[in-house]
């Protein structure tokens, strides 16, 4: 069954994983995918895989870090259900095809077009001097890599590897920890307005598995490195199939659960090991009287620590006080320790919704040996969960981790309305609630009070974030119902991350080397650098170790053990880097992280103060590097535009979800993802949204309910169908509205389950009932949304200009969010005078006021940036393009993403990068593109048509 997401990071990575080896041959396509002219064979453009992600300080009182000893015009829009659609659309050339050709999905959000870098390389800027380091070594020449492999393993065996002595050293940081400054955003928030949801029914079943981001992440690893339909088929049919009614289990999944079998256990062995009886005092003793000295002494005896953090006592007061809070503290300021203290208080479960398994698994790690976790995740044996289910029934367990789908799913809430107390939800990582974040989740859209309150009577939520703007707030705490007078905002950044920043030349590689081979990053340790695609993860690592920099890569490509093995190598300080893409540093709680490097710019100001915070969680100064340049920034920027959409091409999909018009309500239907994603060229992710606001929305049209592959493929074995028909009614219908092929029975879940009003999970049921018993075996495919439809649209084409508009403005302030901080960054660098203790590359204070002022809403862009706004060959090639590609159906912004380098589901990058045109217009604005487009395309038509 297929499912949402208990995932892997990869839906904060904008970049597919990369896949490795070499694809099987493309298997011919269901129709002929319009091939792309190629003018200038010389211009054939490879396409290259990426995968992207981010990083800040201050010197005041903090130490220096000891150098490491041994490292060295759009369509009308239809206006009714039924309404036909138009066929002579403008801004579509006709095809030559009497059917429309069927051409494989590609979200290639991480493919740069062949030679990207080095054909647009317009960099010469960077400036040595900028970095002012101290003892600027000259760079070595690279090793021979086998010398280097050999002398780099050498020295691995050399250095001092000694856990234990790592451990001591930590151990006496601890001790010297000093008091973390933090850079506060004290800005008053506008008054929340809580708005009263229709959050009635608005949960799903969604999830049972809740692997979808695993799957989409595998998928675009397939799909991104520019590899075959058949890689994506083989890999389907190893994870997405379930075979004879069977849920087959990848690798992968294995792997992740050995994970969260392992943190289990761990989480259960620890318990009772400190003295339980002087605990059950100092709880006690909390719930007599909420007093800080109270407060104090359960701290000291569970956690071990003197004191509480700024925010802390307030969160846990207001808590345990049942009002619901917001807090936003930086990374590593101690936020689930708000959380820990309440749990073991409050009489019933605390239940944490965390968006990452990874981030689960290392949260349940990290809790104090006084109280007992659990985690519900997909990839669990169903032994595996009703072993949790039976620890939370008997109140063994205080905190239960899950994912938001799983939480959402109604079995779940069902389980918890019915047999358990919960006392207190946390939402953690709460900015995903909001689409105007950085890290919008669609199934975050659903975690709302009302729901709380009305399925799990709770009525306390702690949500927790350490990256939000005053909007992202605002939406988080309209969402939960927080009021405003249980805000608490301690900081953005500690004062010991000293931030430094240049513009990096032709070639970044030679920068970082230099950069890490400088002082003061030459003395740190431990060492992460964010880069924006796999792809780079993996070169940069290697370049380091030709350089003896022990490094390895890390991204959610990579299997899970091997990323767990990175992580343990790099906390061990057995390897100095780690190189890595967002996917790595979630929930890390590494404290002698020296130094970040983005190697990319991130997306956002959001991730890269999540991402700096990875450092100087001990306190000590430490260092924060960011490179920029134009090429990447153009290429993100592209990149941003992705997930963006057509009012023509929401109208049609609106038409298609309530596609049985009035007779549909109530009914149970289903969209196959992949041919749905690439007749509308709308991606997954997108195609969700849509559905999560049709649910969600002022109006509710729509209620979803699990994903499920929908397809099935029977065979009987025992008993005769009829025979079988005759007393079983699921068979019956299924014979009924089945299509019989080569012995065979073919059919469509949803059309059994409405022919006898049951749903898609019975019916999914039954056939594992009957193929326990030996009557039927049964293929299972193409994974769909499923939802049951609630209020029919009166009509299609104010709701489609509604949901564009919003979509159009969730991009925009994408874009926006790129454009400021390459704006904080080119101020530093250009207009910095120097005057407030910034000096050479370092910009401490001027980027922390920029950081500021942006999480305050105050920030203004007033350095112009590079994108242009026209091109004098943009008209005529887009114009030749079009020509030379008669037979595809455009519109305008298909055109903009192959001009900007961007695959979609209908215009993957397996094909269209292989234009020369892929990628040309990177730096020109994508809504100038567009309407170049727009123009170029009514000219086409309007011959044509003559
Ligand atoms: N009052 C305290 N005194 C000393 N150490 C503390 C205190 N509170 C928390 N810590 C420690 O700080 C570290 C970071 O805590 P935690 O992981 O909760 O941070 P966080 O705010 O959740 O960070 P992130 O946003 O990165 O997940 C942990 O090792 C934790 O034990």
């Amino acid at each position: 069954m297929e499912t949402d997401s208990d995932s892997d990071g990869s839906h904060v990575s904008s970049t597919p994983p990369r896949q490795l080896n070499p694809p099987p041959p493309l298997p011919p396509p269901l129709q002929p995918p319009p091939p792309p002219q190629q003018h200038t064979p010389a211009a054939i453009l490879k396409s290259a895989k990426l995968e992207i992600r981010v990083e800040s300080p201050s010197l005041s009182n903090t130490k220096r870090r000891s150098k490491p000893k041994t490292f060295e015009p759009e369509p009308p829009c239809d206006t009714r259900t039924h309404t036909p659609l138009p066929t002579n659309l403008p801004f579509q050339i006709r095809r030559q095809f009497t059917t429309s050709p069927s051409i494989s999905v590609d979200d290639s959000l991480e493919t740069l077009p062949a030679g990207f870098f080095s054909k647009h390389a317009s960099f010469s800027k960077f400036r040595k001097s900028d970095l002012n380091f101290e003892n600027d070594q000259p760079v070595p020449p690279p090793l021979n890599p086998e010398t280097a492999e050999i002398k780099s393993e050498a020295l691995k065996k050399k250095k001092p590897s000694n856990p234990e002595t790592a451990e001591i050293k930590s151990e006496s940081f601890k001790k010297k920890r000093l008091p973390i400054n933090l850079v506060t955003v004290d800005a008053p928030l506008p008054p929340v307005i809580v708005r009263k949801s229709n959050g009635e029914g608005n949960f799903v079943r969604l999830n049972l598995r809740g692997n979808k981001h695993k799957f989409v992440n595998k998928l675009k690893n397939t799909r991104n490195s520019s590899q075959s339909y058949s890689g994506r088929e083989s890999y389907r049919s190893k994870r997405k199939f379930i075979r004879n009614g069977t849920k087959s289990v990848s690798n992968e999944e294995k792997e992740e659960n050995d994970l969260i079998n392992e943190a289990v256990e761990e989480s259960q062995k620890k318990k009772g090991k400190i003295g339980s009886d002087l605990i059950d005092e100092a709880v006690r003793a909390v719930r007599n009287e909420v007093s800080e000295e109270n407060l104090v002494s359960l701290l000291k005896l569970v956690h071990g620590y003197d004191s509480f953090r700024d925010g802390q006592l307030e969160a846990i007061k207001l808590v345990l006080d049942g009002k619901s809070t917001m807090l936003v503290l930086p990374t590593g300021a101690g936020k689930s320790l708000c959380y820990q203290i309440p749990a073991m208080v409050l009489p019933g479960l605390t239940l944490v919704v965390s968006p990452l398994v990874a981030l689960m698994i290392d949260q349940l790690k990290q809790l104090p040996h006084a109280i007992r976790g659990g985690l519900l995740s997909s990839t669990q044996s169903p032994e595996e969960v009703s072993e949790t289910l039976r620890q939370l029934q008997e109140g063994i367990i205080k905190v239960l981790f899950v994912s938001p789908e799983k939480f959402l799913n109604p079995d779940f809430l069902s389980t918890y309305s019915a047999n358990s107390s919960i006392s207190l939800i946390v939402v953690d990582e709460a900015h995903c609630i909001s689409e105007w974040s950085h890290n919008f989740r669609p199934s975050y859209l659903r975690l709302r009070a009302s729901l709380f309150q009305a399925k799990l009577n709770v009525g306390c939520i702690l949500a927790m974030t350490a990256t939000a703007t005053t909007t992202t707030l605002h939406a988080v705490m309209s969402a939960l119902e927080i009021p405003l007078s249980n805000f608490i905002q301690k900081g953005l950044l500690r004062d010991n991350l000293q931030l430094s920043v240049s513009l990096s030349g032709h070639n970044r590689m030679k920068d970082l080397l230099m950069l890490i081979k400088s002082s003061p990053f030459s003395e740190v340790q431990s060492i992460i650098i964010y880069c924006k695609f796999q792809y780079e993860t993996d070169q940069i690592s290697k370049y380091l170790c030709d350089y003896n920099i022990s490094s390895k890569s890390y991204h959610s490509g990579i299997p899970a053990k091997d990323r767990c093995r990175v992580q343990e190598l790099f906390c061990s300080n057995k390897i100095r880097v780690v190189v890595a893409t967002v996917a790595f540093g979630m929930g890390l709680d590494k404290s002698d992280v020296g130094a970040v490097i983005h190697y990319s710019l991130p997306g956002s100001l959001e991730e890269y103060v999540q991402e700096i915070g990875r450092a100087g969680r001990d306190g000590r100064l430490s260092y924060c590097h960011l490179f920029f340049d134009d090429l990447t920034y153009f290429k993100l920027r592209s990149l941003m535009h992705s997930e963006g959409a057509d009012e023509y091409a929401i109208n049609k999909f609106l038409c298609q979800v309530f596609a049985d018009g009035l007779n549909s309500r109530g009914k149970l239907c289903s969209l196959v993802k992949e041919s749905t994603s690439r007749k509308f060229d709308l991606k997954e992710e997108v195609m969700h949204t849509l559905l999560t606001r049709l649910e969600l929305g002022d109006v509710q049209y729509l209620r979803l309910l699990p994903q499920l592959n929908v397809n099935c493929t029977l065979n009987f074995h025992k008993t005769a169908p009829t025979l079988l028909a005759d007393k079983d009614i699921v068979v019956a219908a299924i014979i009924k509205k089945s299509e019989a092929k080569k012995g065979q029975y073919v059919f469509d879940i949803p059309t059994v389950a409405n022919s006898i009003c049951a749903t898609a999970v019975d019916v999914s049921n039954h056939l594992q009932n009957l193929k326990l018993k030996g009557e039927v075996t049964y293929e299972l495919k193409d994974p769909a949304f499923c939802y049951r439809i609630v209020e029919i649209p009166s009509e299609f084409c104010s709701l489609s200009a509604h949901l564009t508009k919003w979509l159009t403005e969730v991009e925009s302030c994408k874009v926006s969010k790129l454009d400021t901080v390459v704006n904080a960054a080119v101020v530093a660098v250009d207009t910095c005078d120097k005057m407030n203790g910034c000096c050479g590359a370092q910009h401490t204070p001027c980027l922390q006021k920029k950081i500021s002022d942006y999480f305050k809403g105050d920030y203004n862009c007033h350095v112009p940036n590079k994108i242009g706004l026209n091109s004098p060959f943009m008209r005529a090639d887009i114009k030749v393009f079009l020509q030379s590609n008669l037979q595809a159906k455009f519109t305008p912004r298909a055109v903009a993403r192959i001009m900007h380098g961007i695959g979609s589901p209908a215009f993957p990058s397996t094909i269209w990068s292989k234009t020369h045109f892929w990628g040309r217009y990177t730096q020109i604005d994508f809504q100038a593109v567009m309407e170049a487009a727009r123009a170029e395309l009514l000219n086409v038509v309007g011959k044509e048509a003559v």
